[in-house]
């Protein structure tokens, strides 16, 4: 039985990896697939992996619909017996509808990669609809950390180093927009509500006046 699997969790914890080891082990024994991604930050119909591995991929936009596309390639006499889609976050829920069509209809195995929630909290639409739509959702096994040593579970957005909560849902990581540099950073729940980024918390051990939180610091002890 083909499957719609969601692989998610923060950002940087190996998804697009994972994305490239599937990929890689599927066509090793003889499967066809088609790779998707929408705004890698390697840039545009790349599908890129941290670890320095990268692949072409067909670049996903608005108007894409999957269904139309895997259809035309199928009836031009191409195989496919997978997908794999980097970056779903960022695919519309129509989109994620025609990937579970994929999957019943054509008996295409579809595997999507993504983070779940945005630097808000807030789920982006396409996680949104993978969650309730999936045969599987998967919590990556890889732990991304928060700088106190707990497990990630969220992702911050930095502009000119400093945590936002407000913002446009979607700007690609490592870019510069209006003179300032838009970062991300992986925390735990408790710093993300806090918006105790790494480097708020050096500068607080740094100040002992300044202590930005309170209870205790994994690496400096309890500081009230
Ligand atoms: N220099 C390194 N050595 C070993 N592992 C690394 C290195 N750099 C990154 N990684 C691993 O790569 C992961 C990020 O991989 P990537 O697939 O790009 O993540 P994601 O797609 O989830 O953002 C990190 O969690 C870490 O485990
Ligand atoms: C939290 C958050 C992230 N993004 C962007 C930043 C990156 O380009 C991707 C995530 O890629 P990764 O391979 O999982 O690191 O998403 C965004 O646009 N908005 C956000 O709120």
């Amino acid at each position: 039985m083909a499957e719609l699997v969601f692989f998610s969790g923060t950002m940087d914890c190996g998804k697009s990896t994972l994305a490239l080891q599937m990929d890689h082990n599927h066509r090793a024994r003889g499967r066809a697939g088609i790779i998707f991604t929408r705004n890698d930050r390697a840039g545009e119909a790349t599908l890129s992996s941290r670890l320095g591995l990268s692949t072409a991929a067909v670049e996903v936009d608005d108007g894409m619909d999957f269904h139309h596309h895997v259809v035309k390639l199928l009836s031009a006499g191409e195989r496919i017996d997978y997908l794999i889609c980097d970056e779903a976050q960022f695919f519309d829920a129509t989109q994620v509808d025609q990937l579970a069509r994929i999957v019943d209809d054509l008996a295409i195995d579809v595997f999507t990669f993504g983070i779940t929630t945005d630097f808000r909290t807030r789920l982006f639409p396409g996680s949104a609809r993978l969650i309730e739509l999936a045969d599987r959702v998967e919590v990556l096994q890889v732990e991304a950390l928060c700088w106190c040593g707990a497990r990630a579970t969220h992702n911050a957005r930095t502009v000119g180093g400093v945590m936002v909560v407000e913002g446009a849902q979607v700007v690609v990581g490592d870019v510069v927009v209006n003179d300032d540099q838009i970062g991300y950073e992986v925390l735990c729940r408790r710093h993300h509500r806090k918006r105790m980024t790494s480097a708020t918390a050096r500068a607080g051990a740094l100040s002992p006046d300044v202590l930005p939180f309170d209870g205790a610091h994994p690496m400096l002890g309890q500081q009230r």
